[in-house]
């Protein structure tokens, strides 16, 4: 385990327990404002001493209260990056890069990982704020970072600059091994990033678990909105069609997809959003939409309002409808019924295919 969390901090009406191992690739943490992230990464990183408890991360004990430890921010070992890049405005980009340290091999390797080798002699002011956030993940790995904690690090871009930083996430964890702690309240790029989640609601670690998982978990849909649960499935192409579909086999069934434009044989991971699922008894015919998946209900979850959560299984294949409970009472929906999911749209999980 890489770092273990145990810890409780208290401010004048709001509480932070936290208790959790991290995994050894990019974990993240989501949460509504005020939840406590914050909170969290000051603990870590060692510019807040918590109340109580202890964090230790491979074989040192960065905190514990019993024994007042409490290892100064220098000697941890952990790198942090920010919503805006803060790099030194009067240095240039290498000098910026190795101010923590870094060989000129690392320095090298990295910058190369990150896109930026043509930058090195610019001043941080003529970068773009996308190029600066690179800049700033090269300079906390540079310095020798063992663990990588990353407070909202793309908030403060637009759409076009984040997914141009996303993958360099990925490509850095690969590199480095290093684990990430990633702090986001945008879940399309936890989707995308994590693998595993934390979900923090009022001070409290209300999940700890994978990220598919999280994601097709009905428990969970009233912390990660309606719009953003739902399942994961991954399916092989298998062939073309003339009439410009692609056909891809799932554990039990086939599917059609407009071009999917991957090699034959690509495994390609898709997304299933709840809303885009109807039930049906029958197998549907004369339906516009294309996808009709034989499944069985594995487990029905009621929430407070007028809808259900149905989770349903068809082979190795899980799969997340919502649906209201007077179409469950109406459809005699119980566990182990046998019905059709009509998909109406998939999308191809960017990154994880
Ligand atoms: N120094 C402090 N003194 C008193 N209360 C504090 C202090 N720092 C944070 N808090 C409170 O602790 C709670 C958690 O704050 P924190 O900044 O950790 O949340 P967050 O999840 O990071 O929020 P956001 O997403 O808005 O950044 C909030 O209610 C906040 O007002």
């Amino acid at each position: 385990m890489s770092l273990t969390c145990d810890i409780v901090h208290g401010y004048d009406d709001f509480r932070l327990t936290a208790q959790f191992q991290l995994g050894r690739g990019i974990t993240a943490v989501f949460g509504p404002s005020g939840a406590g992230k914050t909170t969290l990464l000051n603990a870590i990183s060692g510019t807040l001493q918590p109340d109580q408890g202890t964090i230790s991360f491979q074989q040192s004990t960065l905190f514990d209260a019993a024994s007042k430890t409490h290892l100064p921010l220098h000697k941890r070992r952990i790198g942090r990056v920010f919503q805006k890049a803060m790099l030194f405005p009067h240095l240039s980009v290498r000098q910026n890069l190795t101010y923590g340290g870094g060989s000129p091999e690392a320095v090298a390797r990295i910058t190369g990982v990150l896109g930026i080798s043509h930058l090195l002699d610019r001043r941080p002011a003529t970068l773009s704020g996308g190029e600066q956030q690179r800049v700033a993940i090269g300079r906390a790995v540079l310095a020798g970072s063992e663990l990588l904690l990353m407070d909202e690090p793309l908030s403060s871009l637009d759409m076009a600059r984040k997914a141009e930083i996303l993958p360099y996430f990925r490509k850095i964890h690969l590199e480095t091994q290093v684990p990430i702690l990633y702090v986001s309240h945008d879940l399309e790029e936890i989707k995308q990033l994590a693998d595993d989640l934390i979900i923090l609601e009022a001070g409290q670690v209300l999940h700890h678990g994978p990220i598919f998982d999280s994601f097709q978990n009905a428990e969970l849909v009233r912390l990660l909105g309606h719009s953003g649960a739902g399942s994961f499935v991954t399916a092989r192409l298998m062939c073309h069609h003339p009439d410009g579909l692609s056909e891809l086999q799932l554990s039990q069934t086939t599917i059609l997809l407009p071009q999917v434009d991957a090699p034959l044989g690509t495994s390609i991971r898709l997304q299933i959003n709840l809303s885009d699922v109807i039930l049906s008894l029958e197998a549907p015919q004369m339906l516009s939409a294309l996808n009709a998946m034989p499944v069985e209900v594995t487990n029905i979850h009621l929430g407070t309002g007028p809808g259900a959560i149905v989770t349903l299984r068809s082979g190795a294949d899980v799969v997340l409808a919502r649906i209201t409970k007077r179409s469950l009472a109406a459809m005699g929906l119980v566990v182990g019924t046998k019905c059709y999911a009509v998909v109406k749209s998939m999308a191809i999980a960017p990154g994880r295919s």
